[in-house]
């Protein structure tokens, strides 16, 4: 075989052997869980009608299985268009938001799809009230990962956290390993 064939013959095996492998490799910018889940309580957020704070909860079991999600609106048959999305009023007024609205961990943990949410994790893009905190004692949720924290100064915020504390469940703010996931109906074909 001449040299000028055997060149070509070895680029073609390389050229082979690389495809191959860079096939059987698997993908490096895929999503990692902690973000899935995190982007799974933003993209949940997105469906709640408060025009100030919209809130989205995603609850993830010890097998990464998401078993409940949620945001915040008001219950269920109380209609969006007839009932106050208002704060400016007095927080006792019935004119206010506050008065109606069931909150997205609330929310995620009453549809829950699973009996029992011992062991499992909180992903919320805000920082649970007391109200919430309750409930996640009362429910079994172990850990928190939450994004915003805006409101941590309210006595509301600092009875969770005491709560928090007291029972043991751990909560940490929320790191992304990536800035933006990217959400476009136009790349899927
Ligand atoms: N951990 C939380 C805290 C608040 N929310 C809800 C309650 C309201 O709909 C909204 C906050 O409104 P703002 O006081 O910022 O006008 O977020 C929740 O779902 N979970």
């Amino acid at each position: 075989m001449s040299e000028e064939l055997m060149d070509n013959n070895k680029d073609r095996v390389e050229s082979i052997e690389n495809s191959t492998s860079t096939h059987n490799q698997k993908r490096k910018d895929y999503l990692p869980w902690d973000d899935y889940f995190m982007a799974t309580a933003i993209l949940s957020s997105k469906r709640s009608k408060d025009p100030s704070t919209q809130v989205g909860a995603c609850v993830v079991d010890n097998h990464n299985r998401i078993v409940a999600i949620g945001y915040n609106g008001f219950p269920r048959n109380c209609s969006d268009d007839e009932f106050p999305w208002s704060k400016d009023e007095d927080k006792n007024s019935i004119k206010n938001k506050y008065m109606y609205v069931v909150h997205a961990e609330a929310n995620a943990i009453l549809n829950s799809n699973c009996t029992a949410l011992d062991g499992t994790r909180l992903y919320t893009t805000l920082f649970p009230c007391n109200e919430c905190t309750k409930l996640i004692i009362q429910s079994g949720i172990r850990e928190i990962y939450y994004l915003s924290d805006k409101y941590r100064d309210k006595p509301v915020y600092q009875a969770a956290r005491r709560m928090l504390d007291a029972v043991g469940i751990a909560y940490k703010q929320f790191i992304p390993t990536q800035k933006q996931v990217t959400i476009d109906f136009d790349l899927i074909k």
